[in-house]
């Protein structure tokens, strides 16, 4: 593996009455990031966190926040997002008609710039914005719920975009995002992703977050053995 393993919690699956407690013992546990997920309604069937929650969120860990924007027309949220404390940006390449433009708004902003795919979306649809992006974001469910199953069909799609940006002379930050565990994390780290997102793994460990973060760093090198 090229990119460094990254383990980015996923705040979603946390308890909010407890939130900076919990991503502080997530900070402790080794994580590498924290993982925010924005939801509208409206691109996905559900309503998350938003802008007073990252501000919060900012002043409770000193790692990167890495913001997953699952919202439409997402171009006028960037600088906000940005000014609140997000570290990272991704939007996803099914709301954004102009995909370029945004993409550079969210540098512009002084972002890394990152782009979600969703399951049903095929890896051509990131080749000509491959030059712009730090973050490539493989949702590995539909996204809009956590604690859903990992989608198999994934895998063969993050090998291909690991090839792609391999092609371009990036090293991309290839995240996984929904349904991983012990299970399912060997397997993507095999195919090529180097950021495992996981929110009930985690925060919903019945040992506890600091279990939860070693047993996924443990299932990543066994994916990253099976690779050299
Ligand atoms: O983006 C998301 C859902 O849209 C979540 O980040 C993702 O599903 C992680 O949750 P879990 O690890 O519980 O599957």
């Amino acid at each position: 593996m090229i990119n460094k393993l990254k383990i980015a919690p996923s705040v979603l699956a946390a308890d909010f009455t407890r939130l900076g407690e919990e991503v502080r013992a997530a900070e402790q546990a080794g994580a590498d990031w924290i993982h925010f997920d924005v939801m509208d309604g409206r691109f996905v069937p559900n309503i998350s966190i938003g802008v007073p929650v990252l501000q919060a969120l900012r002043g409770a860990t000193s790692l990167p926040i890495d913001v997953h924007l699952m919202i439409v027309e997402p171009d006028q949220y960037i600088p906000i997002f940005a000014e609140a404390g997000a570290n990272s940006i991704s939007v996803h390449v099914e709301a954004c008609p102009h995909l370029h433009r945004t993409l550079v708004s969210i540098a512009q902003a002084g972002c890394r710039v990152g782009v979600a795919i969703n399951p049903h979306t095929p890896a051509i649809m990131l080749q000509e914005v491959m030059p712009l992006l730090d973050i490539i974001n493989v949702m590995t469910v539909d996204p809009g719920f956590g604690g859903q199953s990992f989608l198999d069909g994934s895998l063969s799609k993050i090998a291909q975009l690991r090839a792609m940006a391999q092609a371009v002379g990036r090293d991309i930050d290839i995240e996984v995002d929904g349904g991983i565990n012990t299970e399912t994390t060997p397997r993507a780290v095999e195919a090529g992703a180097n950021v495992l997102i996981a929110g009930t793994t985690i925060f919903r460990h019945k040992e506890g977050i600091q279990a939860g973060v070693d047993a996924l760093r443990a299932a990543a090198s066994q994916g990253a053995n099976s690779t050299s």
